[in-house]
């Protein structure tokens, strides 16, 4: 895995909102980068633009050497770049296998049949789901759900990774679990921005974070760093705890 994600001034208006402002920063390949912030600050805006969910205003986006500005969904993962939602949102009347199968379907490399109803078992099997695939999605629970989530992702067999709050909503061993599993990726050298408000999870798995604010990004650094500055604690916590 050898790609670089790359901002350049991103930009998003909603009317008269401008929810993102010139957003720019780059992670390197095998980077599990914190994208961090106050509800409203455009987190999942920016994750929306990267990943081709919603045409930008104004700036570029480049994985390795090429444009993925504005391409739709379909084709930036093609260009090896994968996402969770902060929603889970399976095809409810397919199988947890089926569901997997589409994303292998339409992902970065193409697969039919028997081939990609083997990958979509080792995918399942990396999150925890072996033996699972002819399941109904709605016999999941919540974590297993999340892990189906995941495993669509890895299907498209992306290098870089966009998690939108996707441990959120896990109880305490759960979010171990989680925590454990995106190691795991970190490990074999994904490159990961992830999206998350709970900060153990930050802690325990970026040694970068970015924040923003208002649209902006306020702090970009090493996390010990970036946590304890006056202006994300600030941004966090009101004028008093700054
Ligand atoms: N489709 C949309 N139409 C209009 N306004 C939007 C839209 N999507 C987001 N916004 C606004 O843009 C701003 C940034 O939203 P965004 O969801 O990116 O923030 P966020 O940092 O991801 O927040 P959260 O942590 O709550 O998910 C907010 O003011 C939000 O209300």
């Amino acid at each position: 895995m050898s790609v670089t994600l790359q901002l350049n001034n991103l930009h998003k208006r909603f009317g008269g909102l401008v929810a993102v402002k010139d957003v720019s920063f780059t992670l390197s390949p095998g980077e599990v980068v914190g994208l961090l912030g106050p509800n409203g600050s455009g987190k999942t805006t920016v994750m929306n633009m990267i990943s081709g969910a919603l045409p930008c205003d104004g700036g570029r986006v480049t994985v390795g050497a090429k444009d993925i500005t504005r391409m739709k969904p379909h084709r930036v993962a093609k260009h090896g770049v994968a996402r969770t939602f902060q929603l889970v949102r399976p095809l409810p009347t397919l199988t947890v296998g089926e569901n997997v199968m589409l994303s292998l379907a339409f992902g970065h490399k193409r697969y039919w049949g028997r081939q990609a109803r083997d990958l979509a078992e080792e995918k399942l099997a990396f999150v925890g789901l072996e033996g699972r695939g002819d399941e109904e999605v709605s016999n999941l629970n919540y974590i297993d759900q999340k892990r189906m989530e995941m495993a669509r992702a890895l299907a498209s067999e992306p290098e870089i990774l966009l998690l939108d709050e996707w441990l959120a909503g896990l109880n305490p061993s759960e979010l171990k679990i989680g925590i454990d599993l995106v190691r795991h990726l970190q490990g074999q050298g994904m490159t990961v921005l992830l999206v998350e408000h709970i900060m153990e999870a930050v802690r325990a798995l970026c040694s970068r974070c970015i924040v923003m604010r208002t649209g902006e990004v306020i702090a970009d650094g090493p996390s010990e760093e970036v946590l304890s500055q006056p202006a994300v604690i600030k941004a966090y916590l009101g004028d008093d705890h700054a």
